[in-house]
């Protein structure tokens, strides 16, 4: 039976989630699932934007013949070629023998690799800048190569100021029901799984998304239809406040990673006394065990945290393999303009600080704030001195804030904790709306 979603008067979701996938895109873990979302507009034409991943297909199908209504299917558009969208590409054409497909001309010559060159006659190449008119709605298609493939097109919907948005502002987890962001607490419940969706799957095109957020800042943008997550209507300056952090590698929180990589526990253990001296001197850290923690949720608070430690042992003259792993996939998605420490242990010969280094060293705007620290196999008595220093050096350096400008008597911050505009003055009004995100003056939060 059909599961379907208003989005408006003209658009309705017919996509679904996926609660079984193993692994997302063969190597991310998804334990809360993931929606693989469509949406279908109904004007003087028929458009459906997407179609679903194989994994979802039936509910897929039952959901687009119930929005269409016993109507016939005018067009597809096709806004990106990964499998998970174009599963039902080759249904839908057999069904709908008449319906005409839209896209880059990237993605037609994609369609041929995937698909063969039955479709080609169906095919209408669009462009950035080019536009479809369905009947009431105008429909304007936008580029956005590399986010996170070069075909990738989103589209603009003129009349109802929808921007479908491919893989941008996507999310892990399944929907469960709710389509909109606001009908969930996003902040507590989802931002940890936008991240990481956004930091493993787009992270490294960080100047491309850029480009994409200069071309919505020209937009007057109601709604965010993405392909994964919820579908945004209010308070979207939250979403593209983290994107414009995120995507200029721009740390989201000071605080502190610690990943550690230990065979025996004696490296955990001087990971271990580094967070309790930061934790005492109020740092906020987040540790992971390179051993059991998939490298995709580090690498996303490697996005978050503006100061990473990592700590490892020497493997067979050689950095400890699941932390040399996780660097390389730092390095890889391109992340700059960290603060890192060091930590190596060797019992003959410690090698895996040079071994760190050399993954860490070409990468932009990184900087090692101290000397590399060696345990040789446990950590000694009169070194744990020099950890407690490391710590206050560390603290200090998180801790050191932007100079509070002089401000005059009387002015205080305020600041918006959903998407961090700073309001000065000598009070708050009570029906302050926040300029950047529209929320209500009980969304902010003093600060001085
Ligand atoms: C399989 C294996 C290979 C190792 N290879 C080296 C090495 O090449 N050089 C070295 O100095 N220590 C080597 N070590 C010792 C570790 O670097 C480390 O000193 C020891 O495991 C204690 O740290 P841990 O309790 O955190 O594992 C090796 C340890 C293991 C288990």
């Amino acid at each position: 039976m059909y599961c379907t979603r208003k989005v408006n008067d003209d658009y309705t979701w017919v996509g679904a989630d996926g609660r079984r996938l193993a692994m997302f895109e063969g190597v991310f873990d998804v334990p809360n699932g993931i929606s693989f979302n469509s949406y279908l507009l109904r004007d003087e034409k028929t458009v459906l934007f997407d179609t679903s991943d194989a994994a979802v297909r039936r509910t897929f199908r039952e959901n687009l013949l119930h929005a269409l209504e016993g109507r016939s299917l005018d067009y597809v558009v096709v806004h990106h070629m990964e499998p998970d969208h174009t599963a039902e590409l080759e249904e839908l054409v057999l069904r709908f023998p008449e319906v005409q497909i839209y896209c880059s001309a990237m993605a037609k010559t994609m369609m041929t690799q995937f698909f063969g060159p039955g479709f080609q006659e169906r095919i209408h190449v669009v462009k950035e800048g080019d536009t479809l008119c369905t009947g009431r709605h105008t429909l304007r298609f936008i580029a956005a190569p590399m986010v996170h493939w070069p075909e990738v097109l989103m589209t603009y919907d003129e009349t109802d100021r929808l921007l479908l948005t491919a893989d941008a502002f996507g999310c892990f987890g399944a929907l469960n029901g709710r389509l909109f962001a606001d009908e969930v607490d996003f902040d507590r419940d989802y931002l940890d799984e936008a991240r990481r969706y956004y930091t493993n799957i787009v992270g490294k095109y960080g100047s491309q998304v850029q480009a994409v957020l200069k071309k919505a800042a020209e937009l007057d943008i109601a709604m965010l239809l993405p392909l994964h997550g919820f579908v945004w209507r209010k308070e979207l300056g939250y979403l593209l406040h983290k994107y414009d952090l995120w995507s200029r590698y721009e740390p989201e929180e000071r605080g502190v990673l610690i990943a550690y990589a230990s065979v025996y526990g004696n490296t955990e253990n001087a990971a271990n006394i580094l967070a309790c001296r930061l934790s005492e001197r109020g740092v906020r850290v987040q540790m992971f065990d390179t051993s059991v923690t998939p490298t995709s949720y580090i690498l996303s608070a490697a996005f978050r945290y503006s100061h990473l430690v990592f700590a490892a042992t020497t493997y067979n003259a050689g950095v400890f393999i699941t932390m040399e792993e996780l660097l390389h996939d730092i390095a890889a998605h391109d992340l700059q303009n960290r603060r890192v420490v060091l930590l190596e242990n060797g019992s003959w010969a410690p090698a895996s600080g040079k071994g760190m280094q050399k993954i860490l060293q070409p990468l932009k705007g990184w900087q090692q704030m101290e000397d590399t620290f060696t345990i040789r196999s446990a950590l000694r008595e009169d070194q744990t001195m020099q950890l407690e220093r490391l710590a206050a050096t560390l603290a200090a350096d998180v801790q050191a804030a932007a100079p509070a400008e002089e401000k005059p008597e009387g002015q205080h911050r305020y600041v918006c904790k959903v998407c961090g505009y700073v309001y000065e003055g000598d009070s708050l009004p009570e029906d302050y709306k926040c300029p950047l995100c529209g929320a209500g003056a009980e969304y902010f939060k003093q600060e001085s």
